[in-house]
C-alpha cells in the first residue's frame, strides 16, 4: 500500500482541502498527538476558510520523536474527530496539510535556527507536556541545542533578534498550550532567566519584552492519538498507509489570553473556530481543570480498582457515573465562582463527552502522575468546599482514599510500581520519589499509611492532617475499601 503523500492523494483524485505550498508562518515546538489534533487542525481550517495561508514548521522538543515519520509523509496526516453533535453521530475525517516539515534539533539545530531568518514567521506554538517549561541552569547558550525547551526557544529568539532586532513587528506571538498554570508567563520567565544567565544583553531583553507576546492559553479537547486497534482497517479504507493517523473528540475549545489585535493576524472568528481571545483565561481554566480533569482524577482510580478500564464504560455504570456526578455537582461546582448556568452547562457536556462511543480513554492513561494531578486538580475543590461549607466533601475525601489504595503497590520496576487489582498486576506511574515513598509504606496499617501520605508536604505543599477530620475520614474510607472494595464505597456515597 502506498504511503500518504501529496502524490498519493493526487493519484486518488482526493477532493478535500489541501494546501501544498505556503510560507512557513508558524514554528511549533512539539509534534505530539494533541497539538496535531488541536492547534494544527485549527490552523488548517484557518487556511481553508480564512486565507491564513500558513505552513507550520515543527520542531521536535526532545531527542526521540516523530520527525522522520512526519517528513516521510510530507507533513500530511489524517485526523478523525468523532463523537456526537446535536444528537447525531459524527465522524469527521480531514487530511491535515498545514505542516511543512519536522526538524530534529538534536541532529540539525542550525536548521531550526535558520527559521529565525524567515521574515514571514510570526507565531510560535508549543506543547511540551507539564515537564517542558522548566528552567535548567545547566543549559548553556553554546549547547546545540540547549536541552530544555525554554533554552532552545531563547537560542532561537536570540537569532531572530540578531537578524531583525532593529525592525518593528518581527517578534512573535507565542501561544503556549502546556497544562501548567500561567503557561505563557512561565515560559517568558524562563526565557528572560536564560537571557540573563547567558549575558545576552539588555537590548535583547528589552526586545523580548517589547516585540514578543507570550500568551497563556487554556486548551480543551480529548485526543486519543493513533488508533492502534483500528489503524489497519482505517488505512485499508483510506487506500494509503498513514502512520500518523490522529483521533480525538469533536469538542474543542481554546482560550488565548492576549490583546484583541491578535485576531488581525490570527483569523479565528473568520474561520468560525471555537477559539476565544480574552484578557483573562483563568476562569475558563479553573472551570475546565476543576470540573473535567478534577472529575477524571477523582473517579478514575476508584473505578479502575472496581474493575473498569475505560472512561465510557464507567459512564454506563450507574454507581460510578453517579459518584462522578455527585462529585461534580455537589462538591466541585459549589466551590467555583463562575455563573452557575455556565458551570452546569459545562458539567453536563463533560458527561456527554465522557460517553463518546468513539473514544476509548484508558483509565490507566489518566492515572499517570496522579499525585500532582490530585494536588492541582482536586485539592483546591477540597479546600474551598471546607472553607465555604465548614464540612468535608464526602466524595472528594473518598477519592483521596481511592488514590492511596491505587498507589498501594508492592514491587518497583523500571516501568513503575506494580500493584494488584483483583489478583492481576497493573503498573502505577508517577515520579520516582512518589513511587519510592509508596514502596516504603507498602505494608503499613491503614492508619500509618494515611498518616504518612497526608503529612507528606512534598506531595501536597502542606500537611493535610491540618484539615479537621480529613485524616480520620480517609482512614475510614480506606478501611472500607480494603474490606469491600471501591465500588461499594462509591455506592454508599450516593
Ligand atoms: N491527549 C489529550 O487529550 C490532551 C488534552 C489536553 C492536553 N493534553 C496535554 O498535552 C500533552 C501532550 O499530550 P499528547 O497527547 O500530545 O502526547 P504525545 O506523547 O503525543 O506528545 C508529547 C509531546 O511532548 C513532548 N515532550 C515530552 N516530554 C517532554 C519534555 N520533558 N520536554 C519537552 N517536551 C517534551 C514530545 O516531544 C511530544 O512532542 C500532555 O501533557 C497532556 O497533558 C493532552
Ligand atoms: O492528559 P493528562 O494526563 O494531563 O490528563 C488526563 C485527562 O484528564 C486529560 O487528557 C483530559 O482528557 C484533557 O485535558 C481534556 O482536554
Amino acid at each position: 500500500m502506498k504511503k500518504l503523500s501529496y502524490e498519493t492523494l493526487k493519484e486518488q483524485n482526493y477532493s478535500g482541502y489541501l494546501l501544498e505550498d505556503a510560507p512557513e508562518r508558524v514554528l511549533q515546538f512539539g509534534e505530539g498527538n494533541f497539538l496535531r489534533a488541536f492547534v494544527d487542525y485549527f490552523i488548517d481550517v484557518m487556511n481553508e476558510k480564512a486565507g491564513f495561508n500558513s505552513k507550520v514548521v515543527l520542531c521536535q522538543p526532545i531527542r526521540s520523536g516523530l520527525s522522520d515519520m512526519i517528513n516521510e509523509q510530507e507533513g500530511l496526516y489524517t485526523l478523525f474527530l468523532r463523537g456526537f453533535q446535536d444528537g447525531q453521530e459524527v465522524n469527521k475525517k480531514r487530511v491535515i496539510s498545514c505542516v511543512s516539515r519536522c526538524l530534529n534539533p538534536y541532529s540539525d539545530f542550525e536548521a531550526v535556527l535558520e527559521c529565525a531568518s524567515n521574515p514571514d514567521l510570526r507565531f510560535i506554538t508549543c506543547n511540551t507536556t507539564e515537564a517542558g517549561i522548566a528552567y535548567d541552569p545547566s543549559c548553556q547558550f553554546t549547547d546545540t541545542p540547549a536541552n530544555s525547551y525554554p533554552g532552545k526557544l531563547t537560542q532561537f529568539l536570540y537569532r531572530r533578534f540578531q537578524k531583525f532586532g532593529q525592525e518593528e513587528g518581527k517578534g512573535f506571538i507565542i501561544l503556549s498550550c502546556e497544562l501548567i498554570d500561567d503557561n505563557g508567563k512561565e515560559l517568558e520567565k524562563c526565557v528572560l532567566k536564560y537571557a540573563e544567565q547567558w549575558n545576552l544583553g539588555e537590548d535583547f531583553i528589552a526586545w523580548i519584552k517589547k516585540e514578543n507576546t507570550f500568551c497563556s492559553t487554556l486548551v480543551d479537547r480529548i485526543v486519543t492519538g493513533y488508533p492502534r486497534n483500528e489503524a489497519d482497517a482505517i488505512c485499508e479504507e483510506l487506500g494509503y498507509k498513514d502512520n500518523l493517523i490522529d483521533t480525538g473528540e469533536i469538542f474543542g475549545f481554546w482560550v488565548i489570553e492576549g490583546p484583541q489585535s491578535i485576531k488581525d493576524e490570527f483569523p479565528v472568528d473568520k474561520a468560525e473556530l471555537p477559539i476565544l481571545i480574552t484578557d483573562n483565561h483563568k476562569p475558563y481554566k479553573q472551570r475546565k481543570v476543576r470540573i473535567l480533569n478534577g472529575a477524571h482524577t477523582s473517579f478514575v482510580l476508584g473505578a479502575y480498582l472496581a474493575g473498569q478500564d475505560i472512561v465510557r464504560d464507567c459512564m454506563h455504570d450507574d454507581v460510578i457515573c453517579g459518584f462522578m456526578n455527585k462529585t461534580i455537582y455537589d462538591e466541585i461546582i459549589p466551590t467555583l465562582n463562575l455563573p452557575k448556568e455556565e458551570l452546569l452547562d459545562f458539567a453536563s457536556a463533560v458527561t456527554e463527552r465522557f460517553k463518546n462511543p468513539f473514544i476509548d480513554h484508558a483509565l490507566l492513561a489518566i492515572s499517570l502522575n496522579s499525585t500532582s494531578k490530585w494536588k492541582a486538580r482536586v485539592m483546591p475543590s477540597l479546600k474551598e468546599y471546607i472553607k465555604r461549607q465548614g464540612s468535608l466533601p464526602a466524595c472528594i475525601t473518598a477519592s483521596f482514599a481511592f488514590y492511596i489504595a491505587f498507589f498501594n503497590g508492592h514491587t518497583l520496576t523500571e516501568d513503575g510500581l506494580v500493584a494488584s487489582r483483583k489478583g492481576n498486576d497493573y503498573t502505577v506511574k508517577d515520579d520516582k520519589n512518589v513511587l519510592e515513598f509508596y514502596l516504603a509504606h507498602k505494608d503499613d496499617s491503614v492508619e500509618d499509611l494515611v498518616h504518612a501520605v497526608c503529612t507528606n508536604t512534598d506531595f501536597w505543599g502542606e500537611d493535610l492532617t491540618a484539615l479537621e477530620g480529613f485524616e480520620a475520614a480517609v482512614c475510614n474510607y480506606l478501611t472500607q475499601i480494603r474490606e469491600k472494595g471501591t465500588y461499594e464505597v462509591m455506592k454508599s456515597l450516593l
